[in-house]
């Protein structure tokens, strides 16, 4: 859900904004960290990878994967891969036949499970219960699904089902830092939240037996020497309650870097046989050569100069050990300094985006001990995670994320950031309004002076939606809902999202009549399925498509088109004709669709809330934006400042996004019902004669 105002008529959002922003810097409260029981010792692990892979005849091979390994600087690693699986799976093994499926549908309950038991640990050591969680952060690149593990994990937890909830997927390496960087984002901008950030990664989704050829497996018997599994997770809030909360680390900073021209050197991709990492040999070098210009860039605006850095502690991703090798001689470390990191990959091996917050969880233990003895405390450090490029073609296929760094000392406060990006994946119809409420949550351009936020949701960018497939995407059974036409009309697209809107299929008479009330189809009928299934294709309409047979196009206001031409399912008033003239402000208002009166709510509404359901919100609700109208205004903002109590009423206006793929939906449409009937019955009590 999703609610957007026209700053022509509502430009309180300045005030407002600015009571609904925390006073302190983000902290971690609480971590937790889990890793599947299968432990290989890396001493045994040549000899156990060609035994289960049945490859034992490939000496050569073999002798050059106990090399790396030996190497490796890693002494043990945990799998959730085991040889009975591996037997219950021969797909997994055979080079021949495609196993995206089999990967994706161990991984579909894998992940989450692991991850839970991360977060659980994570939330019992911050101490206050799961339900107040009020957004979740879920990063992994093992598998992608829609849902995402993030529901999953959030119904195994028993988050409230107005968490918000963001998966980020593909960022490699580097996803436990910016995890972390949207966090701390997300708390500071939003009083009073707490963000459980969860990262998972399970190697089964790389795992791949040799081909027998020693130059085409040059690289993936890196990949099994290097990568482990293991989950970790954190709960991030700003302004901790004294008796309650017990931060660890304070999140001064958070920036992000990128070497242009690098996105081949940390490349992934998913492919039929699961996914396929390309460590490249310049992958050192260039972190040896670069490392310093990116900090010193990151760290100007704290006043930290090149030449300091051994004043710091740090916790940089545990990449292998020629990375950290190179982080510490392009900084000019003292040997030592990179204790932490090195711990972690002697005992997981690499996990991806998890390891950095292992490094964090070694590292506070130390610094709690020092604080004790009172010695040699440092007062400010760095998370430093190493990834890969963002996917080639949903940003500049130019750009390479080299660099994220995260400053943590323990009592200044600044602010910086430079260019980072994010990768929302598998949110489905939802995209569109959870990448806005990401730019609404993080406030960029709030927390960061002179912050532009670009959000960008190509329809092709899509990998995931229902499930990725070796066969290309799959809709379950939703895809009756998600289409506006019928489902053979999907079947001679080229977009995963049916035809598109121009397409004169969409302007002739549909197949079978609508309900009367384009609405009403979604909510099911008594005693039918929650859920439309595609082999009974009732004639739905999603309830944010706009008509397929236009009005005349109103001006609209210029964030609105912008909007709406990202996500041509939000709810937005049609787009302005370029022959029309062009109003400077105050656009005259399109006319709202009128929907019944029972299912009003699932178009754009302003909804009058009584004070007593107000004041059982907390000050922001996780699941609403409130917007004030303009005559509300001053007295929505000023109660605050003033210590009075807050306002009868708000009034909710603009689109309303739906998380389709969610039965959480159903929950929150459930709620506006229950508002709706609440507000209608005092409505109806007040104003009928006494
Ligand atoms: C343990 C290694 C593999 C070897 O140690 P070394 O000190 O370099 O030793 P050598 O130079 O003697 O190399 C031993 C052998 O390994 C081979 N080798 C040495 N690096 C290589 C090489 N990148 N290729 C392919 N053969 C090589 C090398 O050619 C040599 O082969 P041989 O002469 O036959 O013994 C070491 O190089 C190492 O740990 N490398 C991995 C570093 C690395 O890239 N880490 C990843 C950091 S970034 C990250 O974590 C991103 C994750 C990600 C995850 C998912 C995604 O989708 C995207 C990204």
């Amino acid at each position: 859900m999703f609610l957007v105002g026209n700053p022509a008529v509502n430009p309180s959002k300045g005030t407002a904004r600015h009571m609904w922003r925390a006073d302190g810097a983000a902290s971690v409260l609480g971590i937790g960290t889990a890793n599947p029981a299968n432990c290989v010792r890396q001493e045994d692990y040549a000899d156990y990878y060609f035994s289960v892979t049945k490859s034992e005849h490939l000496g050569n091979l073999k002798a050059k994967l106990k090399r790396i390994c030996h190497k490796s600087a890693i002494q043990k690693r945990y799998f959730h891969l085991t040889e009975e699986l591996l037997n219950d799976h021969p797909e997994l093994l055979d080079r021949t036949v495609p196993s995206l499926d089999a990967r994706q549908g161990i991984l579909a309950s894998a992940v989450p499970e692991l991850t839970a038991a991360a977060a659980s640990k994570a939330i019992a050591e911050w101490g206050r219960p799961a339900t107040e969680i009020t957004h979740l952060v879920v990063s992994t690149f093992s598998g992608a699904h829609m849902p995402g593990a993030d529901h999953r994990l959030a119904s195994l937890l028993g988050l409230r089902p107005f968490v918000r909830r963001t998966m980020l997927y593909m960022h490699g390496c580097s996803s436990g830092s910016a995890a972390l960087r949207m966090a701390k984002d997300i708390a500071e901008n939003n009083h009073g939240a707490r963000v459980l950030v969860a990262c998972a990664e399970l190697t089964l989704i790389m795992f791949r037996a040799p081909h027998g050829q020693a130059n085409n497996d040059d690289e993936l018997m890196v990949m099994q020497a290097l990568f482990g599994d293991g989950a970790a997770a954190a709960v991030v809030g700003a302004d901790p309650i004294n008796s309650v909360e017990n931060p660890d680390f304070e999140m001064i900073s958070a920036s992000q870097t990128t070497i242009p021209d690098t996105a081949h050197l940390a490349a992934g991709q998913f492919r039929d046989d699961g996914m396929l990492f390309h460590p490249s040999k310049e992958l050192p070098s260039l972190v040896r050569d670069n490392i310093e210009h990116c900090m010193a860039g990151a760290f100007a605006p704290l006043g930290i100069t090149a030449g300091g850095w051994n004043d710091l502690f740090w916790a940089v991703h545990p990449g292998g050990r020629p990375i950290l090798d190179s982080v510490e001689a392009g900084l000019r470390l003292e040997p030592g300094k990179l204790w932490a990191s090195r711990k972690v990959l002697s005992e997981y091996g690499n996990m991806s985006g998890p390891s950095v917050i292992f490094v964090l969880d070694e590292l506070r233990r130390t610094l709690e001990d020092k604080d004790q003895d009172q010695e040699g405390r440092q007062e400010m450090g760095v998370v430093l995670g190493i990834g890969p490029g963002s996917p080639s073609r949903l940003w500049s296929a130019h750009w390479s994320q080299v660099g994220e760094t995260t400053a943590w000392p323990h009592t200044a406060r600044a602010s910086s950031l430079r260019a980072p990006h994010r990768a929302l994946y598998a949110h489905g119809c939802s995209s569109g309004s959870a990448a806005l409420r990401v730019a609404n949550d993080l406030d960029l351009a709030v927390n960061s002076h002179g912050a532009r936020v670009l959000t960008v949701i190509p329809e092709t960018e899509h990998p995931a939606a229902g499930r990725l497939r070796e066969d290309g995407l799959l809709f379950h059974s939703w895809s009756a809902v998600l289409s506006d036409t019928e489902p053979e009309n999907k079947e001679n697209s080229n977009s995963p999202w049916g035809p598109p809107v121009s397409d004169p299929k969409l302007t002739q008479p549909r197949r079978r009549p609508s309900p009367a009330c384009p609405y009403a189809a979604w909510a099911p009928a008594a005693g039918q399925p929650a859920r439309p299934r595609i082999d009974a294709p009732t004639p739905f309409r999603h309830p944010l498509c706009r008509p397929a047979v236009r009005t005349p196009p109103p001006p609209a206001p210029p964030i609105l088109s912008l909007a709406r031409a990202f996500h041509p399912l939000l709810s937005l008033p049609p787009r302005r004709s370029p022959s029309l003239p062009r109003k400077p402000r105050r656009p005259a208002a399109a006319p709202p669709p009128r929907p019944c009166r029972e299912h009003r709510e699932l178009r754009s509404s302003t909804l009058v809330l009584p004070a007593e359901l107000l004041s059982s919100f907390p000050s922001k609700s996780p699941a609403i934006d409130f917007s004030f109208p303009a005559s509300d205004r001053r007295s929505a903002a000023s109660p605050k400042l003033a210590g009075e109590p807050r306002p009868n009423s708000f009034s909710m206006q603009g689109a309303l996004g739906f998380t389709y793929l969610s039965g959480l939906t159903r929950l929150a449409q459930a709620q506006v019902h229950r508002w709706n009937a609440t507000a209608d019955r005092r409505r109806s009590a007040s104003s009928s004669p006494h």
